[in-house]
């Protein structure tokens, strides 16, 4: 099913194209910002590799499209990058809108398992398959993506947790993973335990499924001999990380003890905090970490 494109917008050589499609997996019409950097355009006509930008709680893909600076080393590297939305919209479930970090906007980028939300907050399955399979066979944006590369995978926050999540769940899939300020040991953290209770559902056995979906128990299975390729940024005066909502040592701890430490890089970034001016910050090293392992580097 084809893309709607409500505007299109030039960033950095490039377009920004605000979009929407319709998504089997959330049985709804899902919001997504595409961006093309200027190698895929006129003059350029070269499949470009894509970048997958998984955003946090309260966003849509507005927020680091318009203010990440993501774009800026996109353009020069010659990278797409795909801002997908944090939930389906629009469903008026019961419940769905009572706070700002569950429900609407808070989908954790896992399948819903809990009444109301097991039809259609299937975020895993949004971001894994309808989303790059959309991309990839459209008739209009197919021709400037290269769909024979692997792609890269990063986020913010909620958007870390699922970033690094989907990297470890599906081996092979994704080129590289970083990740700002992710929350990387959801089990053990109040937004992590609200999303999992709410989702997947509370009790002894779903409190054992949980752990299927979180980075730091994840990472304990990974294979020893496959390099991470993964960067994580922490900013120090990040009031969400000290207030014990990110956990990034736990997540360090469990990999150095798995032995799967080698291509891990976890930076403590002195004074920055949970926002985008600290995205900003670093956005350019992200976009060279993912361009590093697409080859464009
Ligand atoms: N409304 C909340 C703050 C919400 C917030 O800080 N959201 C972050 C992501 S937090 C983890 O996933 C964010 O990216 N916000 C959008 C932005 O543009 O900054 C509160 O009142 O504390």
């Amino acid at each position: 099913m084809p893309f709607t494109t409500k505007a299109t917008i030039s960033s950095f050589g490039g377009k920004l194209y605000k979009l929407t499609h319709p998504s089997k997996a959330t049985g709804s019409e899902m919001a997504v910002n595409l961006y093309l950097p200027p190698q895929a355009l006129s003059g350029g006509s070269r499949k470009v590799p894509l970048l997958i930008y998984l955003s946090g709680l309260t966003c849509s893909p507005e927020n680091c499209s318009e203010k990440g600076f993501f774009q800026h080393n996109a353009a020069k590297r010659g990278l797409a990058i795909v801002y997908p939305d944090t939930s389906p919209r629009g469903l008026n479930l019961p419940g769905e809108k009572d706070s700002w970090d569950f429900g609407e906007a808070a989908g954790f980028y896992i399948d819903a398992q809990a009444e109301p939300y097991a039809e259609n907050y299937k975020m895993e399955t949004y971001i894994t398959r309808d989303l790059p399979d959309a991309l990839f066979s459209d008739e209009e944006f197919g021709k400037y993506l290269d769909g024979e590369k692997k792609v890269s995978i990063t986020g913010h926050s909620m958007g870390g947790h699922g970033a690094l999540s989907l990297y470890l769940k599906y081996p092979g899939k994704y080129a590289s993973v970083s990740a700002f300020a992710p929350i990387a040991n959801p089990v053990n953290c109040p937004w992590g335990q609200k999303a999992f209770r709410g989702y997947i559902g509370d009790g002894e056995d779903k409190e054992k499924e949980w752990k299927e979906h979180d980075s730091t128990e994840l990472v304990r299975k990974w294979d020893k001999g496959t390099p991470l390729n993964m960067l994580i940024d922490v900013g120090t005066g990040d009031n969400f990380y000290k207030q014990g909502q990110l956990l990034p040592e736990n997540f360090e701890k469990a990999a150095q003890e798995a032995g799967v430490s080698e291509g891990l890089t976890v930076r403590y970034q002195e004074g920055y905090d949970h926002s985008y001016y600290f995205m900003a910050s670093f956005a350019d090293e992200h976009v060279d970490h993912a361009a590093k392992y697409l080859g464009l580097l």
